[in-house]
């Protein structure tokens, strides 16, 4: 059973003072900060909440802090900063430093996530809903949490940070927040109401209540921050991803499984669809999304100079895209998943394909991700994710992914009634943002798997050949 705790809620004058000039060094080493290649010259403080106090054993604080870098207010992160006199072996690679300003002066701080007391506070925060500070707490009063889980730190790369509690559910605490209704937990919670079993249900979900707005980036401003979600842990569920890599090492067909992941996506489009509401996209819709694939390439092909010779090319995707909406071609637009890849698609060990993570592209402004989109956005996130897997493989194995491909679309048409190849011109446009996309990512966080992308813009920049 957890041991009781009364969480303080008190503010700390001058807490940045102390942490300022050990988050410098350490926020931009951590994989989930987004700003990488700019220094951070500067915090500043949007809410910070005393859990625990820093005289007793633990302190704990809640923070969210600003980090300015070159013009403009910076991105918001959530911090979860322990304090202690010192740090047990174990916790070593927790370490942001020992402070020499300010008022925790002499103590030294880590990243509290590492930490089980730490979690163990936040579930029990959740499980009582608790409201400390700008700290709010809800929950699902259908799901039962019980007492004294034990935590366990997912230490995957990702781009938020998760603890798994028992077993039974997991914390995933968002990284880089920003006002305003935020679709992981917005797109699951709709989904559960549904009742759609492709998508575990939140079973609670921790807020920041600002009351005022704090500027932010996009028309849901409204000082309310969604701060993580708690969702039943999947056990013994196997990622996609590894499932795609360890079936193409062994030289085993997948089309049965790419043949699944068709059919759970059609079935949780249904229900998006059913759930919240859609749109048609005529002229002028198409045209502002046209420009926005647009610019993105612009962009992509400053940022990463590899792109730019296939850019003039690439942009004949998108314009083939308005010259159908110009003849009078609509589209039908709905939520979406956003980000979908096979990571984000869990096979539970029943078999059954489950999507998780519906945050969509974290570095899109909130508004965009929350605006009805074609399904095919998806369908291409997949397809790429398919050609990522096939050409991870050593020798890349291109027949694979082909393969997967197809039996993805078919899966996908079984559910749906309607097959996403049977629009080959949006398609190729959403496949070619997807990939554009993929160039900045992996230029940004990982330079090594640049090659895979490229290699997909290669043959998006030139479709008629074999
Ligand atoms: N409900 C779940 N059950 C089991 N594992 C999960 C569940 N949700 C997430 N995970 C695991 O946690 C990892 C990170 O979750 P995700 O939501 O993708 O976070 P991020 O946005 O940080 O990438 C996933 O790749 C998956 O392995
Ligand atoms: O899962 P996240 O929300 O953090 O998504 C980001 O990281 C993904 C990589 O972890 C990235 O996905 C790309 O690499 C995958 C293989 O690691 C591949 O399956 C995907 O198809 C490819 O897009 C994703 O784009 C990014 O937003």
């Amino acid at each position: 059973m957890a041991e009781t705790v009364t969480l303080s809620g008190k503010t700390v004058p001058g807490l940045l003072a102390s942490l300022d000039p050990l988050l410098r060094e350490w926020l931009p080493r951590q994989r989930w900060f987004a700003g990488k290649g700019r220094p951070v010259t500067g915090f500043s403080l949007v809410a910070a909440t005393e859990l625990l106090p820093a005289e007793s054993r633990l302190g704990l604080y809640h923070l969210l802090v600003r980090a300015r870098q070159g013009p403009g207010p910076g991105d918001c992160y959530q911090l979860l900063i322990g304090v202690r006199e010192a740090l047990p072996p174990r916790l070593a690679p927790a370490l942001i430093g020992h402070v020499a300003q300010g008022p925790l002066t002499g103590r030294t701080v880590f990243d509290a996530l590492y930490d089980a007391r730490p979690a163990e506070v936040l579930l029990e925060a959740l499980r009582t809903e608790a409201r400390v500070g700008v700290l709010r707490c809800e929950r699902d009063p259908g799901q039962e949490i019980r007492p004294g889980l034990v935590p366990r730190r997912l230490t995957g790369e990702q781009s938020n940070s998760s603890v798994v509690f028992g077993d039974t559910f997991i914390l995933k605490l968002l990284r880089r927040v920003v006002p305003g209704v935020n679709p992981d937990l917005e797109l699951p919670l709709a989904l559960a109401r549904e009742g759609c079993p492709r998508v575990p249900p939140p079973t609670a979900w921790l807020r920041a209540d600002l009351g005022e707005s704090h500027g932010g980036d996009g028309q849901d401003e409204d000082g309310s921050y969604v701060l993580g979600v708690l969702q039943p842990y999947l056990q013994g569920a196997a990622d996609g991803w590894e499932l795609a890599l360890r079936e193409l090492a062994k030289g085993e067909d997948f089309t049965a499984e790419a043949r699944a992941l068709g059919r759970a996506t059609a079935e949780v489009h249904g229900a998006l669809a059913r759930a919240l509401p859609t749109a048609t996209l005529g002229h002028g819709q198409t045209g502002h999304m046209v420009e926005g694939m647009t610019e993105r390439l612009d962009a992509a092909a400053q940022a990463v100079p590899a792109l730019r010779p296939y850019a003039p090319a690439l942009r004949t995707a998108f314009t083939a895209l308005a010259d159908l909406a110009a003849e009078g071609r609509t589209w039908t637009a709905q939520r979406v998943h956003g980000d979908l890849h096979l990571g984000q698609c869990l096979r539970t060990s029943s078999g059954e394909w489950t999507l998780i993570d519906f945050e969509g592209e974290p570095a899109r402004p909130l508004a965009e991700r929350r605006m009805p989109q074609p399904t095919v956005r998806d369908v291409a996130g997949m397809l790429r994710s398919f050609d990522y897997a096939a050409h991870s493989a050593d020798p890349p194995d291109p027949g694979w992914a082909h393969a997967c491909r197809a039996a993805y679309c078919s899966g996908y048409a079984e559910a749906a009634g309607a097959d996403p190849r049977a629009d080959p011109v949006l398609l190729r446009a959403y496949e070619t943002d997807k990939a554009v996309y993929e160039v900045v990512y992996e230029a940004r966080h990982r330079p090594d798997w640049l090659p895979v992308p490229l290699s997909a813009i290669h043959r998006l920049a030139a479709p008629d050949l074999p």
